[in-house]
């Protein structure tokens, strides 16, 4: 099985993490992709908790077959990084083939991660065009993956929400009501 796991803070997800999980999905024929859900990243604070960003995604990745929600890094106690992620991967999924997909900007600071010179023997790192950031520039070996630019992040959509503007057509619609049945980011 060729297994993707891509990584982020999700505070929330939003079309731009769907679309470009997807695009990988096809460019690598990926038979699946765990959407890693940061519940403690090492580099910032998020606004919602752990299991409101985890509950967002579970409810975006449901109508997609290969898409899941993996609790991997909430159920770890202590900061979330991502070798120790790779390392559980390797032993949870021995014969699969590992993919760890993140933005192509997040990566840029890989060698102020935990071990992050050695996470692309760990797995093949597919790094994803974000509007804004050139795809290169990246000083470990990655895979580089154009996709579609999508102007969407996770800070403009709090921004909007704490305007009390919509970010309907921003986020999956079961995750928009989350967002207001739970009153986040307000
Ligand atoms: N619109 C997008 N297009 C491509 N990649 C994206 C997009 N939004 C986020 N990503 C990438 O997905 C990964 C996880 O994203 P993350 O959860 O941090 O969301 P974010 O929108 O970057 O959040 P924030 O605005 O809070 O920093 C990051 O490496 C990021 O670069
Ligand atoms: O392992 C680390 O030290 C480390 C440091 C910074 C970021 N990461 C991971 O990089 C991914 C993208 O981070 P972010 O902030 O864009 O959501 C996410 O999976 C983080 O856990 C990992």
């Amino acid at each position: 099985m060729r297994l993707g796991l891509f990584g982020g803070s999700f505070d929330p997800i939003h079309l731009g993490h769907l679309i470009a999980a997807s695009e990988a999905a096809s460019a690598l024929n990926l038979d699946r992709v765990l959407f890693v859900v940061a519940a403690r990243p090492p580099h910032k604070t998020p606004v919602a908790p752990p299991e409101a960003r985890y509950e967002m995604v579970l409810l975006a990745t449901a109508e997609e077959r290969r898409f899941f929600a993996s609790r991997l890094e909430l159920d770890r106690p202590g900061p979330s990084y991502t070798v120790d992620t790779l390392l559980e991967a390797r032993r949870l999924f021995p014969e699969d083939e590992l993919f760890f997909i993140t933005g192509a900007d997040a990566y840029r600071d890989i060698l102020t991660w935990k071990e992050g010179h050695r996470l692309h023997e760990l797995a093949t790192l597919v790094a994803v065009a974000r509007p804004g950031y050139a795809l290169g520039g990246v000083p470990v070996p990655v895979v580089p993956l154009p996709v579609p630019e999508v102007g969407i992040s996770s800070t403009e959509i709090r921004r909007r929400i704490a305007e009390g503007r919509s970010v309907r057509h921003w986020v999956p619609r079961p995750v928009e009501v989350y967002l207001e049945k739970h009153g986040l980011y307000r």
